[in-house]
């Protein structure tokens, strides 16, 4: 490992994602490991659950390095031993902390949703160019063994010869008129709402497996959607790609209202069908393939040690030793091209529906 190529975090906030994200980057080892990770520096809006979170979530793994641990998030922008800042806060703060951190020279890896909409992320992207730093949305499930060896079979090797559409949906089950106000499932000025916290990695699935393309070289497919919304808060949201060169068609729906329903994903062609499933379409486990023919279905499965968010990180080291800028499986312009899809989800809106005890 010692010829791998190293990335020293600085972590930004103590929430979910964040403790699930470093959990991940310090266990020692996963399949195709390309790179070593360290926490150098968290930083949260206090000192003291920034120390609890070290505690829990860093200690337990005995790295060699040990944080600096600060109760703001511009002490780590300003620390000079960290190399990428990984952003965890909720969407509605992510334009901000980008911003703040490409100031201050940083690399970025942002969480999901990357922005509100296309125009922040825009925004930051044209920092990003202006101090010539790399910045990349953290949209794991694209950096997965899994997904990978998918899309080869799907556009490479043509297993289900001509596809024909992908249905994807994303299920929680989530009481939100009982969650606190300030949850960020439920307050706007968070992010909430199904399309950006979860209808997007249905879109993922749409846009990965209808076409090997991403960003500028990708087509715009058509979009026709609808939501359901309350005070607000879209609770579910249906997206029909459509496109137009080779008559694909994607349905990727996502709601706050159903457990996720199994297997979450589905591609049909010409030579049989192709089954995704996991615990949640964010993290993939395993898929098979129904051949059209009668002939015997084939199961694969993909072994992870965690959830798999160090597949992104070795993506990110990649990048940072080769100078780049980019990433070239979730380049800017890919995060743009969602980001555009889900603002016109948003101006079509949906019916409104009344929620008596919110
Ligand atoms: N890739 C994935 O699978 C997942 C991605 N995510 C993404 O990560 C982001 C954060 O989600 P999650 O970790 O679940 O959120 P949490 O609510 O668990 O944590 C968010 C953290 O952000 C900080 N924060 C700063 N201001 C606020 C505020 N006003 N309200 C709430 N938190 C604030 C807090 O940290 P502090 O006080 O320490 O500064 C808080 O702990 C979202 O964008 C989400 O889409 C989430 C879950 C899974
Ligand atoms: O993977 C996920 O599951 C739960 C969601 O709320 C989260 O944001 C998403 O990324």
């Amino acid at each position: 490992m010692a010829d791998l190529p190293t990335v020293r975090w600085g972590i930004i906030a103590t929430g979910m994602i964040c403790e699930w994200f470093v959990t991940d980057v310090l266990k020692p080892d996963w399949p195709e490991k390309r790179a070593n990770h360290t926490i150098q520096a968290i930083g949260s809006s206090s000192l003291e659950k920034c120390q609890k979170f070290a505690e829990k979530y860093v200690a337990p793994a005995k790295p060699t390095v040990q944080p600096t641990l600060y109760g703001s998030y511009q002490e780590v922008y300003d620390d000079a031993n960290v190399d990428c800042i990984y952003i965890g806060t909720p969407h509605g703060f992510h334009k901000k902390n980008c911003l703040d951190a490409i100031k201050a020279g940083k690399n970025v890896l942002c969480e999901k949703a990357f922005a509100l909409n296309a125009k922040e992320a825009e925004e930051v992207f044209t920092a990003a160019k202006e101090k010539g730093v790399f910045v990349m949305e953290a949209m794991w499930t694209r950096f997965f063994p899994l997904m990978k060896t998918l899309q080869k079979m799907l556009h490479e090797e043509k297993k289900l010869g001509t596809i024909y559409r992908t249905f994807s949906d994303f299920g929680l089950d989530f009481d939100i008129p009982n969650l606190p106000d300030d949850s960020r499932y439920k307050d706007p000025t968070l992010g909430a709402g199904s399309l950006l916290d979860i209808g997007i990695y249905t879109l993922t699935w749409g846009l990965t497996t209808l076409s090997d393309k991403v960003g500028d070289e990708a087509e715009e497919p058509e979009v026709a959607s609808t939501q359901s919304i309350a005070h607000g808060v879209d609770l579910s949201s249906q997206v029909l790609l459509h496109y137009r060169s080779t008559g694909r068609q994607g349905i990727c729906t996502s709601t706050t209202n159903e457990p996720q329903c199994k297997p979450f994903t589905r591609i049909e062609g010409s030579k049989g069908r192709i089954l995704v499933d996991a615990e949640a379409p964010s993290l993939p486990t395993r898929f098979t393939f129904y051949p059209k023919d009668g002939g015997k279905e084939e199961v694969y499965t993909f072994e992870s040690p965690g959830r798999g968010f160090y597949w992104e990180a070795d993506a990110v080291a990649l990048d940072l030793q080769a100078g780049r800028k980019q990433n070239a499986t979730m380049p800017w312009a890919e995060t743009m091209r969602v980001m555009r899809i889900m603002d016109g989800v948003r101006k079509r809106g949906g019916a409104r529906f009344p929620v008596d005890d919110w």
